[in-house]
């Protein structure tokens, strides 16, 4: 059974859709990078998967064993409480809360999940630091380790990479990268880094009104929308949609 399903799901605002009749699945070990323009809908799906927005129309399903309460959540950072006064420690080990329920005790579990994590991260030595002193770059660890405390399933970040310089950036690719590949937890990554989403997913949700693409990296890549949105950089595909129409009618690539 897929890890995540979603079948035809439609979410609105006060009766303004945003998302309509989506559907795509991912499997265990999978790295999905979400991407498309500006209001899209990106972070309103991540809303939805996370059970914060309820679809107006279809379902969500998940499978495999994974909880939708024991999802790793990085959220973007304009969200995130960069001056939250505890230490590092203790907002890594927050990440324990989520699958607590109605036991708000950590347990000695919590303590040794928060510390294996802090290891991963290469952050341990800054465990009784001050979260809000921190570097950009440092933060995101911590609450990448935060996240990693939630879950052994599925990590969901929402644009984790905005603000770091160019190597922090690379660094924190290639971490995410190494959890995907060596731990076998699924990615979900709402990304406006399409060079970055091309080398490191396995497969690519594009939102766009009238052009959408699920899929593969590699049939991203060879797709009109695809194709159009690496080529510009990003932005106006109205000239894919109008390719992928063409194609359509003459019965070619449907990709
Ligand atoms: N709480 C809300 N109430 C009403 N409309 C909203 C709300 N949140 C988002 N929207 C609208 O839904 C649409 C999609 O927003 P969303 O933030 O999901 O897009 P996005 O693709 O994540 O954008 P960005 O790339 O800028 O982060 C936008 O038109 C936005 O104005």
């Amino acid at each position: 059974m897929a890890l995540i399903q979603c079948e035809n799901i439609s979410i609105a605002y006060e009766g303004q859709t945003v998302i309509e009749d989506l559907s795509f699945q991912m499997d265990q070990g999978d790295y999905l990078c979400i991407v498309g323009e500006n209001g899209s809908g990106k972070s309103t799906l991540v809303k939805s998967l996370l059970g914060l927005k309820s679809p107006s129309k279809g379902k969500i399903i998940f499978g495999d064993g994974l909880l939708q309460r024991e999802i790793g959540y990085l959220p973007q950072q304009n969200d995130v409480q960069k001056d939250f006064p505890a230490s590092v420690y203790e907002v890594v080990l927050s990440g324990r809360l989520n699958g607590r329920g109605f036991h708000p005790f950590y347990k000695a579990e919590d303590k040794r999940r928060a510390k294996e994590n802090m290891q991963l991260l290469g952050i341990d030595d800054l465990a009784r630091s001050c979260f809000r002193d921190l570097s950009g770059g440092q933060k995101q660890r911590v609450l990448l380790a935060r996240a990693l405390c939630a879950t052994k399933k599925l990590l969901l970040l929402d644009e984790p990479v905005t603000g770091l310089d160019p190597i922090v950036t690379a660094e924190f690719y290639q971490l995410i990268k190494e959890i995907n590949q060596k731990s076998g937890i699924a990615v979900v990554m709402v990304s406006h880094d399409i060079e970055s989403a091309l080398r490191d997913a396995t497969h690519i949700l594009h939102l766009q009104e009238n052009a959408r693409f699920f899929g593969t990296t590699e049939d991203y890549k060879k797709s009109a929308v695809g194709r159009q949105y690496i080529k510009s950089g990003q932005i106006d595909v109205q000239e894919a949609v109008v390719e992928e129409r063409l194609k359509q009618m003459k019965g070619g690539d449907k990709s």
